[in-house]
């Protein structure tokens, strides 16, 4: 397994505050998959993220990407934020210009390229996130969930090696996040590792390749969702909710479930439902 960041036993305690956001945190994100991270709040996440992006400095531990501990130096750094971007929470705070289209190639200005290429990428960075219709609208007109793609659009037309997603779907409708996880499998497809912070454990599962669950500042578990979510106890002693789709597979009969893995989505589970239950739960 390739591994795209890891982070090796990192410490980090924010000025002025009691406990540590990262108590020796030791994960490792695989290149090429969809990661989700996971976690109360408070549980370090974002502090993570900032780690990753260099904006933050483990006082103890280790920080790698690509396998090279990171260099904090200048160049170091703006090699770093060309390998990895970060999308955060709250779009207001990452727009920075009128429209789409200006804010997007801005981005693409400050990364030194020439006009003919920041035409192109911000062009296609926008397709790809279907937001040409909307690229020359004032962002104050936009809705929450087309900044949010926006903003993606923006880290994306970079081209990032891998892409960090703080709580991406936070305050939008199950229609706006149905799009804006859309645009996500889209940057995936274009060959980007996706990280994605979230705490909608149903999303996590179906959605994600690679999980990670943080506690008070350390990773407590990490692997496949259907390794992850099956460790009912430790889920619990956290406080997490089980994926729906685990929960009613575990409640089937063992004989029904012996051998299969369990489904990773509602389409999958009603395929099996449907090929294996007849007139009203009698099973073939
Ligand atoms: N700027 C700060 N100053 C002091 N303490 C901070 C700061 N930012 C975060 N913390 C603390 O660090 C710990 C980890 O916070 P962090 O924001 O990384 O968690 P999180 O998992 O992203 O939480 P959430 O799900 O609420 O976004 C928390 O105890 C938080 O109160």
């Amino acid at each position: 397994m390739e591994l795209v960041l890891e982070w090796k036993d990192v410490t980090y305690t924010y000025p002025d505050a009691k406990g540590a956001a990262l108590a020796g945190m030791t994960l490792r994100i695989p290149r090429g998959m969809k990661t989700a991270v996971l976690g109360h709040n408070g549980a370090g996440k974002s502090t993570l993220f900032l780690h990753a992006v260099g904006i933050l400095k483990p006082q103890g531990g280790r920080v790698l990407c690509g396998g090279k501990a990171l260099d904090y130096g200048r160049k170091g750094l703006q090699e770093l934020r060309r390998a990895v971007g970060l999308v955060l929470q709250d779009p207001e705070q990452q727009l920075i210009l009128n429209t789409p289209r200006e804010d997007v190639a801005f981005g693409l200005r400050s990364a030194g390229m020439d006009e003919e290429t920041i035409r192109q990428c911000t062009e296609s960075a926008l397709e790809r996130l279907g937001l040409q219709e909307l690229a020359d609208r004032p962002i104050h007109h936009l809705s929450l969930g087309q900044k949010k793609r926006t903003a993606l659009a923006g880290v994306f037309a970079t081209r990032p090696e891998v892409i960090l997603l703080d709580e991406p779907a936070s305050y939008l409708d199950p229609a706006s996040e149905k799009l804006l996880l859309h645009s996500i499998g889209e940057i995936h497809r274009a060959g980007v590792t996706v990280v994605m912070a979230t705490h909608d454990m149903n999303t996590a599962y179906s959605w994600a390749d690679w999980i990670v669950v943080l506690d008070r500042g350390t990773c407590r578990m990490e692997g496949p969702p259907d390794q992850v979510f099956v460790n009912k106890e430790l889920m619990e002693q956290l406080g997490l909710e089980i994926p729906l789709i685990v929960d009613l597979w575990e409640s089937l009969p063992a004989g029904l479930r012996e051998g299969r893995a369990v489904p990773r989505n509602k389409e999958q589970f009603k395929t099996y439902l449907a090929s294996h239950l007849v007139n009203g739960g009698g099973v073939i």
